[in-house]
């Protein structure tokens, strides 16, 4: 939602909010804004008005065909909600006419300035008159593209596009109200390529952050919307640095395919979105159902895997980093497959199939069994389906006995030869019956099985890592670790394969080990893949996005795209945190900030060996009064220390001078939705992932770089999470990658 600028400025022509009555296109615009209020009523009404019949016969087709149509309407009669603080359109196209209507339908045909016009309003949702004329265009339909897209160098018949401003809260009517406007003209004499944003656009890229993440509907750019809009059938993978609006781009381009593949998305099994945490997913829960979409699945990983294995039994402990490692190798896909197939195999000692019905005995002789067993194993590609095939040809053998010697057999006699003694004997010697959890227990409890799956595959210290140190008795005693649940993920696609289903937006999906890839790669036809490599900090984290579309098994038909113009954090800052990049990713461009505050970086040392709570205090403060008691603020801090931090400025002194400021602390991951409710959140740094604050203070850098493997990518991090201020606190020398470059 865009808001208004104090002041537009040329070429608009932008009314201020205290002269409403003297302008004479506010007022219309404020009109048309009340036309589709009132449209939408109507249109919910109808909705809500219409009956749907009771079919009490629960268990019948009617029945359920009955539910859908009512759960369809709820779901539609809360679409169709006005929300007070959500403007019903952001924009207005005019267009030469005949661009939109043709020559019968011309309902939106209008008198501009100029002459005649064809005029589209954007919002967020188709509304219509009774009659059917369009108030507003959803943002999604093919006829609003050029209000992303059009320029002079392309104006794509557009003459000139209209921004508006809204009031930040509620009218005497309850509900938020134009209070300026800003035309671009496209085409024609007075459209001029202009350097940088409308008034508008900068308003909405500088105001101040607090709270959970919004829509940027109003103003995305014409690159992201290239990304937003691309084909379902391709595979899109996003880098960027921080900032550049990748979780806006692909939580908008959910939003955007519901709309034009519904019904494709709802035939494939939908569209989820994985996240890299819960905080973050409770970040961004507000985005969707701003756009209208209420039901999209938005899960992490874990949650997401978890529901494949509900039953079993979690480890209580973390493990190793360097157990996570290997078993989030790609290298164990080909250990799995040895381990599940080192079963199977045609020894010697099979014997003949001996088939008895009645008084008859049908025999397939032990070479023929042989022949038959060696011609499936070599053509089988899944275990189980392997095994049918098996027992069907051995059934049929028997059934080709049985029609020599004049008996007609059919398919039922075949599917009970096929699961019969004598062929089951066969299977078991032959292909034994497994189960993922059966294949991974004896992987992870016995050296010698594990040696011989893992062939050169694994070096001995990789499988040292692999093997439990405790082994678990039986299967059913086994507490499986997150690791472990995606290992007998594959081993299950490796016995039975999964049908593939719709599409994932994959956030930060640069800390996804190659077998969390594989994971995801089967549950989806294409995905849209998001992440920055610099932020990688899982110890398996990928290396590059070749190798994550490789084993998300993207193929040909993917594209790697960067962003690289950062809508978030401030030139001062982005410089700063950027010099710890060729630390980390030297080939990765620094972002280019969009954003004109200058954005205050402040380094502040310590007084004593340690930050103490009236450090962290005093930093909350100066930023809080610098940003006019506005925005949210970050502390960010290790795991372990923010808890020192949360509990000093939760308590005493301290806490009364932040209540009194407005600034009560909240834990993130321990309050809940801390993000919603509080301005001030103290952060686990592990958690900052994908977030952002107005002011962000980073308590000691070098402990964050320190508490683990890849603390450098966690720092830069940490550092990437301000919009306006980032202080940095520090007792300990700052990270030698810190300092200035020359
Ligand atoms: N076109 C736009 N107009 C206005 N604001 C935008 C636009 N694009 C992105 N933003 C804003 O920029 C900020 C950063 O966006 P986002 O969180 O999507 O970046 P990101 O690339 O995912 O960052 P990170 O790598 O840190 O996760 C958000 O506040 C977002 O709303």
């Amino acid at each position: 939602m865009p808001s208004a600028p104090s002041t537009p400025s040329a070429p608009s022509n932008a009314a201020a909010a205290s002269e409403p009555a003297v302008d004479p296109e506010l007022a219309a615009e404020r009109a048309h804004l009340r036309a589709a209020r009132a449209a939408l009523e109507l249109m919910h009404g109808d909705v809500v008005d219409t009956e749907t019949p009771l079919i009490v016969n629960a268990g019948t087709d009617s029945y359920w065909d009955n539910k859908f149509f009512q759960w369809a309407r709820e779901h539609r009669a809360e679409v169709l909600l006005d929300q007070p603080k959500i403007p019903l359109f952001f924009g207005r196209l005019d267009c030469e006419p005949g661009a939109v209507f043709d020559g019968a339908d011309h309902a939106g045909r209008v008198l501009g300035p100029d002459g005649e016009v064809d005029r589209l309003y954007i919002g967020r949702r188709h509304i219509r008159e009774p009659d059917g004329a369009q108030l507003v265009i959803d943002w999604r339909a093919r006829v609003a593209m050029p209000f992303y897209r059009a320029g002079p160098a392309d104006p794509q018949r557009v003459l000139v596009r209209r921004r508006h401003g809204f009031s930040h809260e509620p009218g005497p009517d309850g509900f938020v109200d134009v209070t300026a406007y800003e035309d671009e003209p496209v085409s024609g004499a007075q459209a001029t390529a202009t350097e940088g944003f409308s008034d508008l656009v900068t308003a909405e890229i500088e105001r101040p952050r607090s709270g959970p993440m919004r829509d940027i509907v109003a103003t995305i750019q014409p690159d992201q919307d290239v990304l937003v809009r691309a084909p379902l059938d391709t595979t899109i993978c996003v880098q960027g640095a921080p900032g550049t609006g990748k979780t806006a781009v692909g939580l908008h381009r959910v939003a955007y395919l519901l709309y034009a593949e519904r019904s494709r998305l709802a035939r494939d099994g939908g569209i989820a979105i994985i996240g890299p945490n819960r905080s973050f997913l409770q970040y961004i829960r507000h985005v969707l159902p701003a756009l209208g979409e209420v039901f999209v699945q938005q899960l992490t990983f874990p949650d997401l895997i978890r529901r494949y294995y509900p039953d079993h039994a979690l480890a209580v402990h973390e493990e190793e980093t360097a157990t996570v490692t290997v078993k989030g190798d790609a290298r164990m896909a080909a250990v799995l497959r040895r381990a599940l197939w080192s079963g199977v195999g045609v020894g010697d000692d099979v014997e003949a199939v001996v088939y008895s019905k009645g008084a008859s005995r049908f025999r397939v002789p032990d070479y023929e069994v042989r022949e038959i067993a060696a011609g499936v194993v070599e053509t089988a590609t899944r275990y189980a389906p392997g095994r049918t095939t098996l027992a069907q040809r051995l059934a049929h053998a028997v059934l080709l006995r049985m029609e020599q010697r004049g008996g007609t057999p059919d398919d039922r006699t075949q599917n009970a030869v096929a699961r019969s003694a004598p062929v089951r004997r066969i299977l078991n010697q032959v292909w034994p019956q497994r189960t993922p959890e059966q294949v991974l227990h004896r992987l992870l409890s016995d050296a010698g099985f594990l040696a011989e799956a893992a062939g050169d595959d694994l070096t001995a210290e990789e499988q040292k890592a692999l093997l439990w140190r405790k082994p678990y008795r039986s299967v059913k005693s086994v507490r499986w670790s997150e690791a472990d649940l995606v290992l007998l993920d594959e081993l299950g696609e490796l016995l039975e394969r999964e049908p593939r289903r719709g599409h994932l937006v994959v956030d930060e999906a640069q800390d996804l080990s190659a077998m969390q890839l594989r994971a995801l790669g089967r549950r989806c036809r294409t995905a849209t893949v998001l992440g920055d490599l610099a932020q990688a900090t899982t110890p398996y984290a990928s290396t590059s996005w070749q190798s994550v579309l490789a084993e998300l098994g993207a193929g040909e038909a993917s594209e790697i795209v960067e962003l690289t113009r950062g809508f978030r954090v401030p030139a001062a800052i982005i410089e700063f945190a950027a010099r710890l990049l060729p630390s980390l990713q030297p080939d990765l461009a620094e972002p280019v900030s969009l954003r004109r505050a200058a954005g205050g970086l402040r380094i502040t040392a310590a007084a004593g060996s340690e930050v103490t709570a009236e450090e962290v205090l005093q930093a909350c403060l100066r930023i809080d009064e610098e940003g006019g008691h506005a925005g949210s603020i970050g502390v960010i801090a290790t795991d372990a220390e923010i808890r020192r931090v949360f509990d000093l400025l939760h308590s005493g002194p301290t806490r009364s001078a932040l209540d009194k400021a407005g600034l009560t602390p909240a834990m993130l991951g321990d309050t809940e939705n801390a993000l919603e409710h509080f301005r001030l959140v103290c952060v686990p740094a592990s958690l900052a992932k994908g977030l952002e604050f107005d002011g962000v203070v980073v308590v000691e850098p070098a402990t964050i770089v320190d508490a683990e493997p890849r603390g450098l990518n966690r720092l830069y991090v940490a550092l990437t999470r301000a919009v306006s201020a980032l202080t940095v606190l520090h007792a300990r020398p700052l990270p030698a990658e810190l300092a200035a470059r020359s």
